[in-house]
């Protein structure tokens, strides 16, 4: 393995960050990785297995845990953020202070702030002082944290202001088994992956009530309709949405029995609370607090978004999943396209 003399920190160290840290530091980087449980900073760097959130994995020696977050940071012109979106914010705080100027931040959380509906660059655009000159791009797509440590031929998109600064970071992440493409339309894929993580839960809903193949079809591509709708409102190119960040992981995260979400869903369709399926998760399902947010966003833009108000109300409101799949399928009937023939 090629040594790089590029040092990366990684800000979180749950099944994701911990993944994409193991990534860079195959590819020869030395990463240092932020963990937010003291234990388990000493547990990886002893067993070089991160026990908590991606058991089961040898992890590179390369790494570097620790639970000292000015550490992890100071003097790195590369940063990945990974943490959760409900403490991005905080997390975002404690590092401002000790980052270097224009560094890059790679930002590979998917949710929208409760409290401002903000995405999570755009908190950094919120906190961020600009003589910092530090750039934000996006990570997503498709891509299963336990997949990508198998290296399983996956496929991302990173999404940047700025076609240099993509272009940087997509060499960075790109290997053999996680291509990596760029795109300029940050808004889009930044939302798109937030989004889908609420029809993702709709999606296992409608399988734990045991509807068929259509029903699921029709959740995901009625789904693709309401992201679409909202992002572009928000500014996105609607293309976004047919690309990796859009259908490639709504189809993963809705279908994929890996994902987080899809199973807090297939669990509330069988008849659990989301108390009781809360209380045996120590992994993030972000659709659960996205939905809030996507509710309040709707509700503020004007924009029609049924599917994600159903599921608001069965999160939120104990709404009977059952009677919001009839109430859905009730609506007025409507066109499919919502812009003329040309
Ligand atoms: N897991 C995946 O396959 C995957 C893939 C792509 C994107 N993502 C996104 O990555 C983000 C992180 O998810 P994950 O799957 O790595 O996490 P996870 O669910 O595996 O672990 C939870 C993480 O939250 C951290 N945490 C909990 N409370 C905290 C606090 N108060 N302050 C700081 N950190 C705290 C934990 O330390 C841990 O790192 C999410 O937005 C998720 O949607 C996940
Ligand atoms: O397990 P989920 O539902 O959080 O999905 C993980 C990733 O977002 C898939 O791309």
């Amino acid at each position: 393995m090629r040594h790089i003399e590029e040092h990366i920190g990684v800000i979180g160290a749950g099944s994701w960050g911990t993944t994409l840290a193991h990534l860079l530091a195959e590819k020869g980087f030395s990463v240092s990785l932020w963990v937010y449980e003291k234990d388990l900073a000493e547990t990886i760097q002893k067993t070089k297995e991160n026990t908590l959130y991606l058991p089961g994995f040898s992890l590179s020696e390369r790494i570097m845990p620790s639970g000292n977050i000015e550490e992890v940071i100071r003097h790195r012109s590369l940063l990945v953020m990974v943490v959760p979106s409900h403490v991005y914010r905080s997390v975002a705080l404690q590092m401002v202070p000790h980052l270097q100027e224009n560094a890059v931040i790679v930002s590979a959380t998917k949710g929208i702030e409760n409290e401002t509906l903000l995405t999570m660059s755009g908190i950094w655009k919120e906190i961020l002082p600009e003589s910092l000159g530090i750039r934000v791009v996006t990570l997503a797509g498709p891509s299963f944290a336990r997949e990508v440590m198998q290296k399983t031929p996956t496929a991302v998109t990173v999404a940047a202001e700025d076609r240099e600064t993509a272009r940087k970071v997509q060499h960075v992440f790109h290997t053999p088994y996680f291509r990596v493409y760029t795109s300029p339309d940050k808004v889009g894929v930044e939302l798109a992956g937030a989004l889908k993580n609420v029809i993702a839960i709709a999606a296992g809903v409608c399988d734990g009530l045991g509807y068929g193949l259509n029903t699921r079809a029709a959740l995901i591509t009625r789904g693709l309709a309401e992201i679409t709708r909202l992002g572009v409102r928000m500014g996105a190119h609607p293309l976004t949405f047919a690309g990796l960040s859009g259908i490639g992981d709504l189809l993963l995260t809705c279908t994929g029995d890996l994902s987080r979400n899809r199973t807090v869903g297939f669990r509330l369709g069988r008849g659990e609370t989301l108390q009781e399926i809360l209380a045996d998760m120590r992994m993030v399902a972000e659709g659960i607090r996205t939905c809030t947010s996507v509710y309040e966003l709707a509700k503020k833009l004007h924009v029609d978004m049924p599917i994600c108000e159903q599921m608001y109300q069965i999160l939120h409101e104990n709404k009977n999943p059952r009677q919001a799949v009839w109430d859905l399928m009730e609506r007025d009937l409507k066109s499919e396209l919502e812009f003329p023939l040309p």
